[in-house]
This record gives C-alpha cells, structure tokens and sequence, in this order.
C-alpha cells in the first residue's frame, strides 16, 4: 500500500535570514537565492510526481512567496491557498530585529541557543506599545487581544500551531487530500515535534533548513510513521 505523505516547506532564504537579524512575525521579502531554493524545491517535487490537493502557509510573504513559486513551477498556480497566522513563525519578541550575532556577544552563545532552539524557554518580550507588536498590524485585527503574542517559546507556539494542523489540515488528510505546507523554522519544528512525537530535550538538535521539503509518511490509520527530507 502506498504511505500518506504531507509535505511541509520552510519558506526560502529572506533578506533577514541574510542579514542574520531575528526576524519572527517581522513580514520581509525573499532574497534572490530565497527565490533560486523555492524553485529547486520545486523542481525536485516535480521529479517525485508530487501534486496537491490542499496547501497552507502563513500571513508573512517569504513563506507566501515560496508556496507560490512552488506552485507555479509545479503547474498548480490555480490551487487555492489558506493562509493563517497560526502558522506564522514564533514571535521572536524583543530580539525582533536584532542581530544574531551581536545578541550573542551580549548574552552568550549558551543563553541564545535556549531562546532558540529550547523547547520552553520564551525570548524577552516586547510590550504592547512597541511598534513591534503585531496588535498594530491590520491582518491581525480579528485577533483577541490575548491571542497576540509579545514573544514566544517553542512551546507557545505549538499551542497556536498544533489546533490548526488537527482542525483543518488534518481532517483533509483523513480525506485522502495531498498536503503542502510552507510555512517557518519554528512553526515547522512544532509540527513535526508534535507529529514525530519527538522529546523536549531532542527537540533542541533540529533545527529545519531553509525550501527543504519534508516528507511525513502516515499509515493507514492516518497514524505518522516517518518523517525525511526529500532528496
Ligand atoms: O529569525 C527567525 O525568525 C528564525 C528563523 O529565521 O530564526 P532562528 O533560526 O533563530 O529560530
């Protein structure tokens, strides 16, 4: 029997990613090489015969753009998309902005690494009058107040994450739907935490590369059994 297969993308290259600057709920533009891996992306599901039903990203364009260049490429321009924030990346908080390696001469190789890649660890968090935060921002407007965060642990973000994969997308699964996602490294890490049911502590190793694409296998009770980077 063939394995149920999800495919999960994070978006390509940004201009932050190049800049090496925390970038989270910060909506910025793909670099050329962001545009170049989203492409390679596709062509590589195009050499495996991936097509989709369904596909899912967030409300920031890197991961907006990547999905469409992806379809495209793939010959599926038309399929329609379901963008929520819910999917965007974690909320990177304070550190928005910042430069990756100038927060490290600050406060240490050790102490970033946990606001990284930890699974509860949450990074400082900005207050609701900093420009920062997305309670200014239209696209969140039907968002209660409390929904919006001011900077979020890999933890919180599985909260908002894991609802949406089990309510929507999973229930297309269930249907025998093909399932692209494009979303970020850390709205993916908590996807496939919770899917691969992968430990607290492993958690900390992964850390996901840019227009990869991640296969998860499902059986037949819709139950995930592996997951791989597509080669
Ligand atoms: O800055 C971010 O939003 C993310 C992804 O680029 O960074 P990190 O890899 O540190 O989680």
């Amino acid at each position: 029997m063939i394995a149920k297969k999800v495919v999960l993308i994070r978006h390509g290259q940004s201009v932050w990613n190049e800049l090496n600057q925390f970038t989270g709920w910060h909506d910025v533009e793909l670099t050329r090489k962001g545009k170049d891996e989203a492409q390679s992306a596709a062509l590589l599901l195009k050499k495996n015969n991936f097509f989709f039903d369904c596909s899912y990203t967030s409300v920031l364009k890197r991961a907006i753009h990547t999905l469409q260049y992806i379809l495209d490429e793939i010959d599926q321009s038309w399929l329609s998309v379901q963008k929520t924030w819910r999917l965007n990346e974690r909320h990177y908080g304070a550190l928005e902005g910042l430069n990756k390696n100038q927060v490290i001469e600050k406060y240490g190789e050790k102490k970033v690494m946990l606001w990284r890649r930890s699974f509860n660890i949450t990074p400082p968090k900005i207050s609701m009058h900093d420009k920062r935060f997305p309670g200014h921002d239209r696209r969140y407007s039907h968002l209660k107040f409390d929904k919006i965060p001011l900077g979020e642990s890999l933890e919180t973000t599985a909260i908002r994450v894991i609802p949406y994969w089990d309510q929507v997308i999973y229930p297309e699964l269930k249907k025998n739907k093909k399932i692209l996602i494009v979303a970020h490294g850390n709205s993916l890490r908590a996807l496939v935490q919770y899917l691969n049911k992968i430990d607290n502590q492993k958690i900390l190793e992964l850390n996901i590369p840019t227009a990869t694409p991640i296969i998860v296998e499902f059986n037949e009770q819709y139950i995930p059994i592996k997951w791989y980077y597509l080669k």
